[in-house]
C-alpha cells in the first residue's frame, strides 16, 4: 500500500529523522526483513527506506508530499502512527536544528562527491539488490541510475563473484573488461560492518582512452621500427639536420661516413657555407656533385621549413659510382626493351588490308610489317620478288591501307602492252594526235589521280619510256600524246619487278635515275621454297577459298600430301601452289585430296603405287568387316588426319561428344595428330 505523509520540519526529511523512523518503523512490520521492501518515493524517484544516503538526497522539502511504499496493508491506527511520527514538532532547539543541517550538508556532499567521480561506483546491499549507482556507473552501462536501482547486482555487474565474495570477504581486481563500448577494470570491495560484509561497492575504472593511446603508441613504435629499418637498409646516405645544419638523425652508412670524415660533421661541412646559405633563404632544394675525400656522392638536400623559416633538412648522398651502375643497367634495360619491342612488333596485327597474304614465316612478317609502315605516305614503292610471290597483292594492301583507299587503284602490267602503245596507255593521247585518234583519251595516269598507280613488271617497260616516266614521277605532271598543256596529278607509285633491275641497269636496260627514284622503299618478297613452313597454312587457306569458289567441300588431304608439297621447290611459287589446288580441287571425286592425285613432278608413281594400298582402299575392298570394324577404321584414319576431335567430327558429320565416345572406345587417342 501507499501512504502520503508530510513533514513540517524546518530541514525537511532529514538524516537523522530518517535514521530515527527505520526503529520506528520496523514496531509496525511482521519481521526484521520486511524493511527491505518499504521505499519511499519523491518526486517519480523510488529509494529504500534504509538507503539513509539516497534517502536524503532526495531533498524532501518541508510541506510537500511523499510516499512510504510498504507491501501488504497496515491497519489505519499505524498508518495514522506512521504519519504522525512525520507531523510530529520536534523540540527543535537551535543547537540541535544546527546538527541536523550539518548532518544534512555532509550527507548530501558526500553524495555529490561520489556523484561526480569519474570512476563508476555501483552499491549492493547484502543481498545483492543495488542501492546506489553514480552517474559514471550509469554512463558505463548505458542506463538510467533509477532503472538500476533495486534490481539485483549480479544481474548487471560482470564477472563479480559477488555472492562468493561475501563469503570469502577479500576484495576482487578483474582484468579489462568490455561494457557497451567502454574498455574498464573493476574492483569488487566487500563493505564490513562488525566484521560482517554489509554490501558490496564495485568500482569500474574506465580505460579506454588510455587503450586507445597505448595502441597509438605501439603503431608509432612499430612506425618508427620499420622507418629505422628502412633507412638502415638503403645504401644511400641519409640524414636529417636541425635549422642549424647539425645531423640529428642519420642512417647507418651516413653515421660511418661522418665518422671517417671528423671534419665533415654539419651539412655546410658538405655543401659548402654558400649552398647552405641559399637553403636559410628559402631556397627549394639543393642537387649536386659533391666530392668528399676521394669519393663522389650526387648529393640531394631538402629543407623543411616552417612558416618561412628554415627548421632542418633531409639529405640523401648517393655514390656517384653506384649512379653510373644504375646509368648502365637502365642503358642494357633500354636496349633489351627496344629489342623486345622491335620482336613484338613482328607479331602485331596487321591492318586488314594485309589479312589476304597468308604467312607466319619471319621473312614475309618483316616484308609486310615495312609495306604497312610506309601505306600511310606517299613514298614511292619498289616490290621485288619472283614471279607469284604475291607482288600484286602488297601491291593493292598497301593501297587499301593508306588514306587513298577510297580512291583509284590502277595496274598496269608493262610487260603485257605493246611498246607502240605504252606511252598512250599510260599518258592518254589527245583527239587527232595519231591516225585513228578520234577521241581524246585519259591514259592510266590520268585515271589514278589521287589514287595509286601499279606499274607491274616495271623492269619490261621500253627504255624511251622510262625518261617520260622518270619526269612524270619528278614534276608530278603528264603531257597526253599530241598535246602541249602539262596536267598536274597527283599519284601513288608503286611499282613491281620480278627482274632484277640493278642487272638490267648495268646492262643498260634500265635507267640508273629511274632505278633510284623508284628504289625509294625497296620491299622483297622471299619465295616460297624459302618459307616452306608457310606451305600447310596456305594450302588450308587455298583449300577453304576454292571450295567456296568451285562448290566443292574438300574437308582435308591424304596423310603424307602436305608433306610432298612442301618437299617441292615451287618456281612459280603461291601462284603455282595456289593453281595447282585449283586444279585437284575441281577434279578430286574425293572429300580428300589424295597423293595420287598430286603431278608426277611432286609425288612420284612409285610412291602412289605405295599408297594405293593405303588403309582407305584396304577398307573399301575387304569384304570381310563388320560395320563395327570398319567404323573403326574409319575413325583411326580420321584421327590420323586430323589435329583435333572438332576437325574429325566435321570431317565425319557427326557431333563433338561422339568423336570422342568413340575415340575413347575404339582406343585412338594417341593417334589424333599423328
Ligand atoms: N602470301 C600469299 N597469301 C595468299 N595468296 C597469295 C600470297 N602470295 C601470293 N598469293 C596469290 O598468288 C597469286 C600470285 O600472286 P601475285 O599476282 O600477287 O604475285 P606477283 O608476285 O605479283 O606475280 P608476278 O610477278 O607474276 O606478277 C595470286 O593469286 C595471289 O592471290
Amino acid at each position: 500500500m501507499r501512504i502520503p505523509l508530510k513533514t513540517y520540519r524546518k530541514n525537511g526529511l532529514h538524516v537523522r529523522m530518517a535514521a530515527r523512523f527505520i526503529p520506528f518503523l520496523q514496531k509496525y512490520l511482521p519481521n526484521q526483513d520486511g524493511i527491505k521492501h518499504v521505499h519511499i518515493v519523491y518526486n517519480g524517484k523510488k529509494v529504500q527506506v534504509n538507503n539513509l544516503l539516497a534517502l536524503v538526497s532526495l531533498k524532501i522539502k518541508p510541506g510537500e508530499t511523499f510516499y512510504l511504499d510498504v507491501d501488504g496493508d497496515l491497519n489505519d491506527e499505524t498508518v495514522n502512527d506512521i504519519q504522525q511520527f512525520f507531523l510530529q514538532p520536534e523540540k527543535e532547539d537551535a543547537e540541535q536544528m544546527e546538527t541536523d543541517r550539518l548532518l544534512m550538508e555532509n550527507s548530501l556532499t558526500l553524495q555529490e562527491a561520489i556523484s561526480a567521480i569519474p570512476n563508476g561506483i555501483v552499491v549492493c546491499n547484502r543481498d545483492l539488490v543495488i542501492t546506489y549507482v553514480n552517474r559514471a556507473a550509469a554512463t558505463l552501462f548505458n542506463q538510467d541510475p533509477q532503472q538500476m536501482l533495486n534490481k539485483r547486482a549480479d544481474g548487471i555487474i560482470p564477472n563479480g563473484e559477488l555472492q562468493e565474495l561475501i563469503e570469502t570477504k577479500q576484495p576482487v581486481v578483474t582484468n579489462k573488461l568490455q561494457l557497451n563500448r567502454f574498455t574498464v577494470i573493476a574492483t569488487y570491495s566487500p563493505i564490513i560492518l562488525n566484521d560482517h560484509v554489509i554490501g558490496i561497492v564495485a568500482i569500474f575504472q574506465d580505460i579506454t582512452g588510455i587503450e586507445k593511446i597505448s595502441k597509438e603508441l605501439k603503431e608509432v613504435k612499430e612506425l618508427q621500427q620499420r622507418l629505422d629499418l628502412l633507412l638502415h637498409s638503403v645504401s644511400d646516405l641519409i640524414g636529417m639536420t636541425d635549422q642549424s645544419g647539425q645531423f640529428i638523425y642519420m642512417n647507418e652508412v651516413m653515421d660511418l661516413f661522418l665518422k671517417k670524415n671528423p671534419n665533415v660533421q654539419a651539412l655546410f661541412h658538405i655543401i659548402g657555407k654558400e649552398e647552405w646559405s641559399k637553403l636559410t633563404k628559402g631556397q627549394k632544394s639543393i642537387m649536386k656533385v659533391i666530392e668528399v675525400g676521394e669519393q663522389s656522392f650526387v648529393t640531394k638536400v631538402n629543407p623543411i621549413y616552417i612558416d618561412k623559416q628554415l627548421t632542418g633538412t633531409v639529405t640523401t648522398m648517393t655514390r656517384l659510382d653506384d649512379v653510373k651502375k644504375l646509368l648502365d643497367k637502365i642503358e642494357l634495360m633500354k636496349q633489351r626493351t627496344e629489342y623486345l619491342e622491335e620482336q613484338l612488333s613482328k607479331h602485331e596485327g596487321l591492318h586488314s588490308a594485309f589479312n589476304a597474304i597468308i604467312g607466319t614465316s619471319n621473312a614475309l612478317k618483316d616484308a609486310l610489317k615495312l609495306a604497312q609502315k610506309i601505306s600511310g605516305t606517299d613514298s614511292t614503292v619498289l616490290i621485288t620478288g619472283e614471279s607469284g610471290t604475291g607482288k600484286e597483292l602488297v601491291a593493292r594492301a598497301i593501297h587499301e591501307a593508306g588514306k587513298r583507299k577510297k580512291q583509284p587503284y590502277i595496274r598496269v602490267n608493262c610487260a603485257a602492252i605493246p611498246p607502240t602503245l605504252m606511252e598512250s596507255e599510260l599518258f592518254g593521247y589527245e583527239k587527232g594526235a595519231f591516225t585513228g585518234a578520234t577521241n581524246t583519251k585519259r591514259g592510266k595516269f590520268e585515271l589514278a589521280h589521287k589514287g595509286t598507280i601499279f606499274l607491274d613488271e616495271i623492269g619490261d617497260l621500253p627504255i624511251e619510256l622510262q625518261a617520260k616516266l622518270l619526269r612524270v614521277l619528278q614534276e608530278k605532271e603528264i603531257v597526253r600524246l599530241g598535246g602541249y598543256e602539262p596536267i598536274q596529278l597527283d599519284v601513288r607509285v608503286i611499282a613491281a619487278t620480278n627482274r632484277d633491275l640493278k642487272k638490267l641497269v648495268d646492262e643498260g636496260k634500265f635507267r640508273e635515275d629511274l632505278y633510284y627514284r623508284l628504289h625509294v622503299v625497296p620491299i622483297h618478297l622471299p619465295p616460297l621454297r624459302n618459307r616452306k613452313d608457310d606451305i600447310p597454312l596456305l594450302t588450308e587457306s587455298f583449300v577453304k577459298q576454292l571450295n567456296k569458289e568451285l562448290g566443292k567441300n574438300i574437308k582435308g588431304y591424304e596423310k603424307g600430301f602436305i608433306e610432298s608439297l612442301t618437299q617441292y621447290n615451287w618456281p612459280g611459287n603461291i601462284r603455282e601452289l595456289k593453281n595447282l589446288m585449283e586444279r585437284m580441287i575441281s577434279l578430286s571425286e574425293t572429300d580428300y585430296l589424295l597423293c595420287k592425285d598430286l603431278p608426277h613432278y611432286i609425288f612420284s608413281p612409285e610412291q602412289t603405287e605405295t599408297k594405293a594400298n593405303t588403309e582407305q582402299h584396304h577398307i573399301l575392298l575387304n569384304k570381310n568387316k563388320t560395320l563395327k570394324q570398319y567404323e573403326k577404321e574409319i575413325y583411326k584414319y580420321a584421327c590420323q588426319h586430323y589435329q583435333s576431335f572438332n576437325q574429325i567430327a566435321k570431317a565425319l558429320g557427326v557431333t563433338h561428344k561422339t568423336v570422342a565416345k568413340k575415340v575413347r572406345e575404339y582406343g585412338l587417342e594417341s593417334l589424333i595428330g599423328k
